[in-house]
């Protein structure tokens, strides 16, 4: 059988990675923006006669030289991460003269949640955006158990696989959360999603797994919401802090508001059971919120109410 174009190669720092060949990586649309890059529709075709399969290629961002090892810590996470609720890793692409290098992945034809809801509203019922929000939920509990701390989790980032399989996806800001400590500071806080942000992220830059069940509160307001833009969490926060504040005192204001229990306000048909457990994610004590299993678990007694 002819060698396969698709090199299995042990590098010293990444265990074993699957590496794509560029000149087979055919370009053929834009998929979107993740941190540190762009991701693009290619087929890889080694054979050059369009049966080779269809990949999502994440290119890094060539200008920053610093997010180069930021990237490679993206791959490797995403490297180790095998489970069916997150988008799967294919491999590497290293550009001539491995100046820089692209991850990629599984190509997920439905595009993000945002994109999927927005177009989908009339057919995706209660049910399905439950089963959706036990996936996530799924998907975190196993990162958790590796100490993975995601920091971004956002519908923007949830990635539609089939009408009833949904996936996380963009590790570009998951850290490992160190052995001797609950929780990881990040120095620079950089363009930060603040609206998603438990109020310990926004006040020190403290991030954990209980800073990502804040997170994952704000992603079930938005699957209720269908992603509706006007109800997106920006928008219902910048309408609550007053859109006339200028930008550098924005956390402080939504820090703020938080503490004086301002939350977002329960989306449209948005069932009783479901905004309660969005506000039990949203305790202002870290210590307070749910954790991913007991998510899951209560997620799953509303789905069997639904049923019936
Ligand atoms: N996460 C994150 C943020 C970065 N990001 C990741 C992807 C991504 N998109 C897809 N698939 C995809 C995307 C969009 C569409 C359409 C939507 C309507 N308009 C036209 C395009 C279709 C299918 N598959 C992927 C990925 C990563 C791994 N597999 C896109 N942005």
């Amino acid at each position: 059988v002819a060698q396969s174009p698709v090199w299995r190669a042990l590098s010293p720092d990444q265990g074993e990675q699957t590496l794509f060949e560029e000149r087979h990586l055919r370009y053929i649309s834009p998929l979107g923006k993740g941190n540190f890059g762009s991701v693009e529709l290619c087929r890889y075709d080694p054979l050059g006669d369009n049966t080779g399969e269809m990949v999502a290629v994440k290119k890094l961002q060539p200008n920053k030289l610093s997010t180069l090892e930021d990237f490679k810590k993206e791959v490797k996470t995403l490297s180790v991460l095998d489970y069916e609720y997150i988008v799967k890793y294919k491999g590497v692409c290293y550009s001539t003269g491995r100046l820089s290098m692209s991850l990629v992945m599984e190509y997920l034809p439905y595009g993000s949640l945002i994109n999927y809801l927005d177009s989908n509203r009339l057919h995706v019922n209660t049910w399905r955006l439950l089963l959706f929000a036990s996936q996530i939920c799924k998907g975190m509990e196993h990162l958790q158990t590796l100490r993975y701390v995601h920091r971004d989790l956002a519908a923007r980032n949830i990635l539609v696989a089939s009408e009833s399989l949904v996936k996380i996806a963009d590790f570009g800001l998951t850290k490992i959360v160190p052995f001797d400590k609950e929780y990881y500071r990040v120095s620079q806080p950089g363009d930060s999603p603040i609206f998603w942000y438990a109020p310990e992220s926004i006040n020190e830059s403290r991030f954990s797994h209980k800073s990502d069940v804040w997170s994952f509160g704000v992603v079930l307001h938005e699957l209720f919401s269908y992603c509706d833009i006007n109800s997106n969490p920006k928008r219902l926060c910048m309408r609550e802090i007053g859109n006339n504040v200028q930008s550098q005192s924005i956390s402080m204001y939504l820090a703020n508001i938080l503490k004086n229990n301002w939350r977002m306000p329960a989306p449209p048909n948005c069932p009783a059971k479901v905004y309660s457990l969005m506000k039990l994610c949203w305790a202002y004590d870290f210590e307070e919120r749910p954790c991913f299993s007991g998510l899951g678990n209560q997620i799953e007694a509303i789905m069997q109410d639904e049923r019936e």
